[in-house]
């Protein structure tokens, strides 16, 4: 389903943090993805959703280029959800930015209703990360890049949001590309583990 090839990116006039890179995601797999600080976990997550343009290479959905209009089926969630919310609006219209959420699903991820009318930093970074992922989820997406997703979240709420995300890839076909440091939540929740050197 979501395919890269050949991905050589950076930062910059810097050394290439990828170098001739190549992926595959299947349709309702988890990839975890591993590697030491600095690797390149999130540039490659950022290519894959369309927001770092690669210097050499291309990703695929299903053969074809990513759409450059609407909302993108391969949807990122940054490790710090913080720098993609707007800090002078409320949850509700950050939400809102995805279309309305789905209730069923926000009670699933436990956002509760009265965070909405609350401001980005007056949540904490677990609550922010459900937050971010509910919005994630309400374009849609194909494809979930999920960095240092539950990094912030105690063990419990950490299996919850695991448990919904296996879920929508059974029932959906949703692909999860996991970033994560945690090689034992990526052991649970992967299939297969893709390390950058
Ligand atoms: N906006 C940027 N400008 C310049 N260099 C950057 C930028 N973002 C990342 N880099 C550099 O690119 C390299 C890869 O960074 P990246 O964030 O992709 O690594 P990572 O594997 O996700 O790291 P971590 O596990 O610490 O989050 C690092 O050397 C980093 O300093």
């Amino acid at each position: 389903m979501l395919e890269a090839r050949g991905i050589t990116a950076g930062h910059g006039r810097a050394a290439p943090v990828l170098a001739d890179l190549s992926l595959h995601l299947a349709r309702g797999e988890i990839l975890g993805l591993a590697g030491p600080s600095g690797s390149g976990k999130t540039t490659l997550g950022r290519v894959l959703a369309g927001l770092h343009p690669p210097r050499a290479g291309r990703v695929t959905l299903d053969g074809a280029p990513l759409p450059r209009r609407g909302p993108c089926p391969v949807q990122y969630v940054a490790q710090h959800p913080q720098m993609a919310m707007n800090p002078r609006w409320r949850i509700n219209r950050v939400l809102a930015e995805a279309g309305p959420p789905d209730p069923a699903l926000a009670g699933l991820l436990q956002v509760a209703p009265d965070w909405l009318d609350r401001f980005p930093q007056e949540l904490s970074g677990g609550q922010l990360q459900r937050v971010a992922l509910l919005r994630a989820l309400g374009a849609a997406p194909r494809v979930l890049v999920a960095d240092e997703l539950t990094a912030s979240m105690d063990a419990l709420s950490q299996a919850r949001i695991w448990q919904v995300l296996r879920d929508l890839a059974e029932r959906t076909g949703l692909a999860v590309l996991a970033i994560s440091h945690d090689a034992a939540l990526l052991d649970r929740i992967a299939s297969r583990i893709l390390r950058l050197p």
